[in-house]
């Protein structure tokens, strides 16, 4: 990936425009004309266009559930030759089962990815950790954490398994996608709908970041109950694309991840060729310094729900299939408060990364809890404030104080997050981390 590339790349993103909202119905077209009006599928769609459906929910799911888009594209999606099975590289998918695959109730945590050989896109680049459920029962979720350091060229990837929800943590990604094109920064979010076609270009010389791999419901913005009618995301901040297309007539390879397997087929033109589009099911981008933070103005620390940005609900109401959280700048004002995170033990497990900075909970720095790297906290399993937060923040004077060195998040799923033998053999798999609540002394004595 040469400089200039990264440039051009740059030059594309800095120029881009959107479509504002969440959850709408969307339209966009490239060409003025391009989309038909009072009908999704005219006898002759307008200027040649082939008239294609893309469902994110069956046709009959309730409306408040039901997603899907109308494209209208140069050649027809269908046309194309048999897909064969490729190499899956470090990608795993769901079931995560097998005698290699033990879940694992020890806390784990782990250094960033290391780099990747010269030549890595963020396909080739993706690293699964764990993940539970079942893809072709669409339940559950996997991580994964990319690195790369090229663009992808001649190839798309779509996901038929789930959504995806990309979180860079370094290098900014330009995503052309079949609905057009997203800029994606360090601190920003992109998600792409399971089944869309996107190529990942990279705005700087390496990337890297964390995905959230969505087999179950799609994301959606929490309810706010008692919060009202704003706050937390708010709907207008997310951005879909507007319609843009490619008219390119050369091999390019379609990668497919279907039940947890990579699979390829070369199509005789680019598939990024959607001339116009309208619809729901569309990808989007998030800043996640615009999150609403809201919490506690009285006593004790919140439950970290208060910080959900999506969450992919279940058949049982309040219990997600994985929720998206944000730790994002804010005050702490609390009063006679242990402010950090509590010590806890959770039924749900979570998974947790760091964009930037540090996290309130955890020593940064070397060896801690770093951006880039990540930790997992399984089902019922004791954490919460390391010993030298526990130390600090109990002696701690209590000003309002503005916690504003750090941005960090959490996947967090009703099902334990079972580990691919890769991270636990990694190097990058810190030992010894449960050292950090050694030291915790005991205070109390009953006589
Ligand atoms: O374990 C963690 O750091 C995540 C977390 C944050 C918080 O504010 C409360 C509970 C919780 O699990
Ligand atoms: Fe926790």
């Amino acid at each position: 990936m040469s400089g200039t590339d990264n440039e051009q790349a740059r030059k594309v993103a800095e120029g881009l425009t959107y479509s504002s909202g969440f959850g709408n119905e969307h339209s966009s077209e490239a060409v003025p004309g391009a989309l038909p009006h009072g009908r999704n599928s005219p006898q002759r769609a307008p200027l040649g266009l082939y008239a294609e459906q893309l469902s994110g929910s069956a046709f009959t799911e309730p409306r408040r559930n039901n997603r899907r888009s109308w494209l209208y594209r140069i050649s027809p999606s269908a046309a194309h030759p048999p897909f064969t099975r490729i190499d899956n590289g470090a990608l795993r998918g769901a079931p995560f089962a097998g005698p290699e695959q033990v879940p694992d109730p020890n806390r784990l945590r782990w250094d960033p990815m290391p780099e990747p050989a010269a030549g890595t896109d963020f396909l080739a680049g993706l690293w699964t950790l764990g993940g539970n459920g079942d893809a072709a029962q669409r339940v559950g979720m996997a991580i994964h954490l990319y690195a790369a350091n090229a663009s992808m060229t001649d190839r798309v990837f779509s996901d038929s398994d789930g959504e995806l929800l990309i979180v860079p943590e370094s290098g900014g990604l330009l995503l052309r996608t079949e609905f057009g094109l997203l800029r994606a920064e360090p601190g920003e979010v992109a998600l792409i709908p399971r089944g869309v076609r996107f190529r990942v270009e990279l705005l700087d010389a390496s990337a890297r970041g964390y995905v959230c791999e969505n087999y179950g419901q799609p994301f959606v913005l929490p309810d706010l109950g008692p919060i009202g009618a704003n706050g937390l995301a708010n709907p207008r901040d997310f951005r879909a694309p507007v319609a843009a297309y490619e008219e390119r007539e050369a091999p390019t390879e379609v990668v497919n991840k279907f039940c947890g397997n990579l699979w390829a087929a070369t199509y005789d033109h680019s598939p990024l060729d959607v001339v116009a589009w309208h619809g729901n099911h569309v990808p989007y981008v998030y800043d996640l310094h615009r999150f609403n933070v809201i919490g506690s103005i009285s006593y004790d620390h919140p439950d970290p729900s208060i910080f959900t940005v999506l969450t992919s609900p279940s058949d049982t109401p309040g219990l997600a299939g994985v929720d998206f959280v944000v730790f994002a700048p804010r005050w702490l004002v609390g009063e006679d408060t242990f402010r950090p995170p509590y010590f806890h033990r959770n039924v749900m497990s979570e998974y947790m990364g760091l964009i930037e900075g540090a996290y309130d909970a955890k020593k940064a720095g070397k060896g801690g809890f770093v951006p880039g790297g990540g930790s997992l906290h399984n089902m019922m399993s004791a954490h919460g404030p390391d010993r030298t937060t526990f130390d600090r923040a109990s002696a701690a004077e209590l000003l309002p104080q503005k916690i504003d060195n750090g941005l960090a998040f959490m996947f967090e799923t009703r099902w334990p997050v079972i580990t691919t033998p890769q991270a636990i053999e990694a190097d990058h798999l810190q030992s010894g981390y449960d050292d950090v609540w050694q030291g915790l002394e005991r205070h109390f004595r009953s006589s």
